[in-house]
């Protein structure tokens, strides 16, 4: 059944359909079935039914060349099998088929029947697509009122569809500019597949809106495996969808602050300086997270050694970017490893970030990380509220110490970001304190980032923890390369430009960022039964990442 709601505009009446109230119009997996593209012996229905299988919302008839007996017959099977999912089925330029067999609409292009004609013989409750090429299109058929939403021409090179020879695809660039005028769904179309839609549609969005959805017809019609190839596509474009709407929106009614903005790109840049230097960080970490780690490393564009003995620590080191400290599971020899380790890569300029795991909870474990951050020198401490806690508690007698301000049973404490301003200019380290909100202190303790996109399903698996700190590890040693190319060094930044950040806050936001959106790119792309499918789209939402989901979706503030 059919709802119908009607919304007055400042020139005119617009009707809005949704197939039923619980279900709005869903365009975002738009399958054409183009019959004449069908590769030989494939049957329309059993393609369109495998399609829906693969998650297609929309199922699109096309079909030229065939007399409208047969367009009719076909059109009633791929309506049943469309109906069987839920799904909307839409003829293609044939307003007289759309009626014969009660289609759920039409698309019809700027030279078939006239949308306005059209709109009269179908009535108020069929959805109505209209093709529209450029802004004047666009603002004929928005201020029409009896379009539902608009298709566009193509966006990419297509074989599917003839054009002239000058003719020029629209690209991201000329999808952005229908968006900009738009208020009705776009859904784009002409030469889209699983390869290019997230570039497409990351590059073609404005800052309130995104594509409706993506239609294709030989990337589905002429794969190999129609359920799967619908199925790849739409794990590509629901996140994107998704997050773009209630990010973009929340975005551009809250902007972010300058600075804030300045940092967030800055992020960015370097996961790009992360993807293009291939950092090698070297981890003497604990066993229960070794493989992850190395893994991780290798997701985000690093690469991983571990080496455990006294006997090659330093020569290791000397040739690494940055060095992970883990205190996760230790013994004499590995703590040996770790102090000549450490004693390198602070004489050759290489950061060293530490992780403090379990910091307090033996004497041994106490001892071993106050020895590291005062006989060596820590350039990153990356740890949990109570680790940062010890540690800021077990220098609290010293010059300068710091007060601890304990840890609650959440895991949270009071005045986090004074705790890690505090203990930062101490030790003269950045620290990066985990927690439902991560705070991140430069060295100096004179920007503090409150990091607010945290996710609890980071919780469910063993060593996430463990595998930020090594994300941090990679960002600093790709800054810290960057730096030194540039005849500086990360060592000797200091805090008295406004504009410049130092690079090892910019490491510990990084780190903490990529992991936390990682985490939000694997569930929003759904399929997660457990935490087992979670690690896997975990791990594959890390080696995903781009520099502009940085951009689009980091929560930070100064505090
Ligand atoms: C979703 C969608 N967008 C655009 C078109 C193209 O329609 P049209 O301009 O009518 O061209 P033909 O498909 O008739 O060649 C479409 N079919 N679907
Ligand atoms: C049906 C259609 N209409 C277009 C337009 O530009 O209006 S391009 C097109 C075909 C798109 O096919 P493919 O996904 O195989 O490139």
């Amino acid at each position: 059944m059919l709802q119908t709601k009607t919304v007055t505009t400042t020139t005119k009446t617009t009707t809005i359909i949704n197939k039923a109230e619980s279900k709005p119009l869903d365009l975002s997996v738009y399958v054409v079935i183009d019959v004449s593209v069908l590769p030989a012996g494939r049957d329309a229905v059993a393609v369109a039914e495998q399609a829906l299988e693969g998650g297609a919302t929309v199922i699109q008839l096309r079909a030229k060349h065939l007399d409208t007996k047969s367009f009719i017959e076909l059109s009633n099977k791929v309506k049943a099998v469309a109906a069987k999912f839920g799904a909307l089925f839409v003829v293609n330029d044939r307003v007289d088929v759309a009626l014969a067999v009660d289609a759920d609409g039409i698309h019809i292009g700027q030279d078939d029947m006239p949308l306005a004609t059209a709109r009269r013989l179908l009535g108020p409750s069929k959805v109505i697509g209209v093709t529209c090429s450029n802004t004047d299109e666009v603002n004929s058929a928005v201020s029409s009122g009896f379009a539902n939403y608009l298709g566009t021409c193509a966006v990419f090179p297509t074989a599917t569809k003839a054009y002239a020879p000058d003719f020029t695809p629209l690209g991201a660039t000329g999808l952005n500019s229908l968006l900009q005028v738009s208020t009705l769904p776009i859904v784009a179309i002409g030469g889209i597949n699983v390869e290019n839609v997230e570039q497409l549609i990351i590059e073609s969005q404005t800052a309130l809106k995104t594509v409706a959805g993506c239609a294709v017809v030989s990337a589905i019609v002429c794969a190999q495996n129609p359920t799967q190839a619908t199925k790849d596509l739409a794990a590509k474009i629901h996140p994107l969808l998704k997050h773009n709407s209630e990010s973009s929106i929340a975005r551009s009614l809250n902007p972010r602050p300058p600075r804030v903005q300045l940092l967030v790109n800055q992020v960015a840049q370097a996961l790009s300086s992360v993807r293009a230097s291939t950092p090698l960080v070297h981890s003497i970490t604990n066993y229960v997270v070794m493989n992850d780690n190395a893994n991780v490393l290798l997701a985000i564009g690093a690469s991983p050694i571990m080496a455990h003995s006294t006997k090659e620590a330093s020569d290791i080191i000397s040739f690494c970017g940055s060095l992970v400290l883990n205190i996760g599971t230790l013994s004499d020899p590995w703590i040996d490893a770790m102090h000549i380790a450490g004693k390198k890569a602070n004489s050759l300029g290489i950061p060293v970030v530490l992780d403090p795991v379990g910091a307090g909870a033996t004497p041994l474990r106490q001892s071993t990380c106050v020895d590291l951050v005062t006989l060596i020198h820590t350039d990153i401490v990356k740890g949990n509220a109570g680790e940062i806690s010890f540690l800021a508690g077990a220098l609290a007698n010293t010059s300068g110490g710091v007060q601890s301000r304990g840890v609650d049973s959440d895991g949270t404490m009071s005045e986090p970001a004074h705790v890690v301003r505090s203990l930062a200019a101490k030790v003269n380290s950045a620290i990066a304190m985990s927690g439902p909100v991560d705070y991140v202190s430069d060295r100096v303790g004179k920007d503090v980032v409150a990091v607010s996109n945290g996710n609890e399903w980071l919780g469910k698996i063993t060593g996430t923890g463990c595998d930020t700190t090594t994300l941090v590890a990679a960002f600093a040693a790709a800054l810290n390369a960057e730096l030194k190319g540039k005849s500086l060094s990360a060592a000797t930044w200091t805090a008295s430009d406004d504009e410049s950040f130092d690079p090892y806050l910019i490491a510990g936001v990084g780190g903490i960022l990529c992991m936390c959106i990682a985490a939000e790119q694997a569930i929003a792309q759904g399929g997660i039964k457990g935490p087992m499918s979670f690690k896997t789209a975990l791990f594959d939402a890390i080696a995903n990442l781009t520099p502009e989901m940085i951009q689009r979706f980091a929560r930070v503030d100064f505090v």
